[in-house]
């Protein structure tokens, strides 16, 4: 069974969304793509929308892991982790996604398209579900705690 991954992103960020959608589309590990939009630059809905969108889709199971890109990948993680049992994070470099999972169990990837280009971002986003978190992990109590602090968990 592979991974259900939505993609969202706002006006600053679909070129991005888009080309990783692409990249996921073609790749083994993923079962289905959902996209929460935006469809074009033209589109101004403002990044919290799509962000709490794509979020949601992750605290209701419907998907595994979320993409969200907008102009520095910090609007959408602030957005997506407004969701309780999201825990999302812009992550630039693969150190910090590789810890995002592993340490924070992290399942929302944010990404900025005014800050890194394409090819690391595409990069990144391969790479972000190359890990599984390990429940039985000493990281995992520090995730529990931080659930407790939602309600969650
Ligand atoms: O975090 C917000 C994003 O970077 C967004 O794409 C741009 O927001 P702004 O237009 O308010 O700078």
């Amino acid at each position: 069974m592979g991974y259900v991954v939505v993609v969202g992103a706002d006006n600053a960020g679909v070129d991005y969304k888009d080309r990783i959608k692409a990249d996921l589309a073609a790749d083994p590990r993923v079962d289905r793509v959902i996209d929460v939009g935006v469809g074009s630059a033209d589109d101004q809905t403002f990044y919290p929308h799509v962000g709490v969108a794509g979020a949601r889709k992750v605290a209701d199971g419907e998907a595994q892991r979320a993409i969200l890109v907008c102009g520095t990948g910090m609007g959408m993680a602030i957005s997506a982790n407004k969701v309780p049992g999201v825990r999302a994070s812009t992550a630039h470099d693969s150190f910090s996604v590789e810890r995002l999972v592993l340490s924070n169990n992290g399942q929302v990837l944010c990404l900025g398209a005014r800050v890194i280009g394409v090819e690391l971002a595409r990069r990144l986003a391969a790479e972000f579900l190359e890990y599984t978190f390990d429940a039985t992990s000493a990281s995992a109590p520090k995730v529990d705690a931080i659930c407790a602090y939602e309600g969650v968990g």
